[in-house]
């Protein structure tokens, strides 16, 4: 590892300790210096690392000079006030710590200085250091959806976000959205993007949904691009998106960092994290119906959605009444599938490769940037959608399921599709044939514990750049007629399946990331890296031990 040059180094007090403190641009590492009488005690490490710590520049959050406490009442404080005189001048850096299952927190240590200059001059060296990290955002706009979960959107950004983008000197335009498509409309039209390093969406998947609308279509406005063209080459949104989550599922958010917490979301967004993202567009007959991000269900998945409506007021638990509530009901539906298949070499969804931190898969897949990938072959038969290429499976099915990342979610850590890539350009398409209620169960649970749930006769499941759904029998021109049609008509031509059926029980609907979509056959493609969310992807789970960083120990090298 090449070696940085130091910047500063000095001996300050920690923890009424002298330590040595070395910055250089990667690493701030500080050690403390063995007094002759440890080193005769043989208290010393064998390691020769004793006490020393390191934090990785990228991760500092913020430095400040420190605040003075001046309550001295119990004899450890006054012990340490009368130390501390002599080292009257303090700076606190505050820094990223990896706490259990994937959650960051805000952690500090402060350094004393035997003057004010020196402490001054650590002060600026470390701030000139965070001001050379580019990816960092400065200014963001921020939407609120009060509503949204337990509808403490606003507390929870007030009280556990504001205080830490203020730390680290980001300024926030704030929104508290006050109906529904305020935040996508206003970004659509009015908002001044130009002022903004980045969104960010405090609230659930369907409030991401909005930011995800506003963004992606001002883009393509902005560009000329007709959203309605099935074919149409989208133009990826340069501004990061964050999430807060405060909503009822947060899947996009688990599954992009790993954890459904809004201060570890805060600090992925304060250092700049970027995570590319693929986002499915979904049209009707080339008219642009929605995008999504994470899953596309229809059957199961879209009857959980229509009745929760039903329930808002229930908050996040009304998807699990719901979901028994449909279980119950045992629903299939007739119709066809059709899809481009994912080349062989994106892997499948069964094989064990998980989309993490950093995954090679995502990486070496050609983003719509890359100019091999404009010119291949394989692209061009790609866009012409040779015919030849296409699946089509028809049949009766309890659910159909497109899932363009994993959709991890709390209620089931591994996902909808646990190796489906956030940033490959393919959606992992899940076919649930109609089966019997205990085996329909049997799959449900294998969602929630180590079992494969694609290891069913029934189901099965393709990796997909593309796919087509149409309905075995016609549907009604929009939601609206379906809305107005009488729960029982008794009579149709097209009722030989089932009997007393209408078309609410011949059609289920589409859940596309939490809204229902107007129509139940469409067309869909998946855009490769449309946006970038402030995350970085699951990090493998390690014990992040400070001590055996190589850089860390490399710092502290006398040079
Ligand atoms: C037996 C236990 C079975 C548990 C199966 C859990 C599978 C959960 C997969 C969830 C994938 C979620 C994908 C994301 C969807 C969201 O975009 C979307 C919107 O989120 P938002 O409200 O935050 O805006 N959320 C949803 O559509 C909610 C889907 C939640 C479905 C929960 C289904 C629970 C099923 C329970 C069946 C129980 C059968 C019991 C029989 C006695
Ligand atoms: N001020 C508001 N009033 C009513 N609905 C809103 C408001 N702001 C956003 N919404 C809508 O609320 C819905 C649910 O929001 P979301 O934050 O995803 O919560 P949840 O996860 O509980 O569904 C979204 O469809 C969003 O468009
Ligand atoms: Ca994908």
């Amino acid at each position: 590892m090449e070696k940085q040059p130091r910047l500063l180094s000095s001996k300050l007090v920690h923890k009424q300790r002298q330590v040595e403190v070395v910055l250089n641009s990667r690493i701030l590492a500080w050690k403390e210096i063995e007094s002759s009488r440890k080193r005769g005690s043989g208290l010393n490490d064998t390691s020769g690392t004793a006490h020393s710590r390191g934090v990785q520049v990228c991760e500092i959050l913020a430095v400040q000079k420190t605040e003075e406490d001046e309550s001295t009442n119990t004899r450890s404080q006054k012990k340490a006030k009368q130390y501390s005189l002599l080292y009257a001048h303090s700076f606190t850096v505050f820094y990223v710590k990896r706490t259990r299952q994937h959650q960051w927190r805000c952690s500090e240590v402060t350094f004393h200085c035997a003057s004010q200059g020196l402490c001054e001059q650590w002060i600026q060296v470390i701030a000139e250091q965070l001001s050379l990290l580019a990816n960092r955002p400065k200014s963001l706009l921020v939407y609120i959806n009060p509503y949204g979960g337990k509808q403490c959107g606003q507390s929870i950004y007030e009280q556990k976000v504001a205080p830490l983008f203020h730390r680290a000197c980001i300024s926030a335009d704030v929104i508290v959205t006050e109906y529904a498509n305020h935040a996508r409309d206003h970004l659509k039209t009015e908002a001044n993007l130009d002022k903004y390093d980045g969104v960010v969406c405090v609230g659930g998947d369907g409030m991401f949904s909005e930011i995800l609308h506003g963004l992606v279509s001002r883009t393509q406005t902005d560009h000329g691009v007709d959203q309605n063209q099935p074919d149409a080459v989208l133009v990826p949104c340069s501004l990061h998106i964050g999430i807060i989550p405060a909503g009822s599922t947060d899947c996009i958010c688990f599954a992009t960092i790993g954890t459904n917490d809004p201060v570890t979301s805060a600090l992925h967004i304060i250092v700049g994290d970027s995570q590319p993202m693929d986002v499915c567009s979904v049209h009707h007959n080339n008219v642009f119906l929605r995008y999504s991000v994470s899953l596309l269900g229809y059957g199961f998945y879209g009857d959980v959605l229509t009745d929760s409506e039903r329930k808002r007021w229930l908050g996040p638990a009304r998807y699990d009444l719901s979901g028994v509530k449909t279980f119950l009901s045992h629903n299939f539906y007739e119709g066809t599938v059709s899809f481009l298949p994912a080349e062989d070499t994106m892997g499948n969804p069964r094989d064990k490769l998980r989309c993490r931190s950093g995954c090679h898969v995502c990486q070496h897949k050609p983003s719509s940037k890359d100019n091999q990938w404009e010119m291949s072959e394989e692209k061009e038969k790609f866009d012409k959608g040779d015919s030849s290429d296409w699946n089509v499976i028809h049949g009766k099915f309890i659910a159909i399921n497109a899932a363009s990342m994993s959709c991890a979610c709390p209620r089931s850590p591994k996902g909808l599709s646990p190796s489906a890539h956030l940033a490959d350009g393919t959606a992992d398409l899940i076919l649930v044939r109609k089966c019997s209620r205990l085996d329909f169960f049997r799959h449900l649970l294998r969602h929630t514990n180590k079992d494969d749930q694609f290891d069913h006769s029934f189901v099965e499941v393709h990796r997909v750049r593309k796919f087509r759904f149409q309905p075995q029998h016609q549907e009604p021109v929009s939601l609206e007629d379906l809305s107005e049609t009488p729960k029982k008509t008794g009579f149709s031509p097209m009722c030989s399946a089932q009997t007393n059926c209408n078309y609410s029980s011949i059609h289920s609907s589409w859940n596309c990331d939490g809204e229902i979509l107007p129509h139940t056959a469409i067309q869909v493609s998946v855009q490769c890296q449309l946006i970038r969310l402030f995350a970085r992807g699951i990090e493998e789970q390690q014990p992040h031990c400070v001590f055996e960083d190589p850089c860390t120990l490399q710092a502290l090298e006398p040079h």
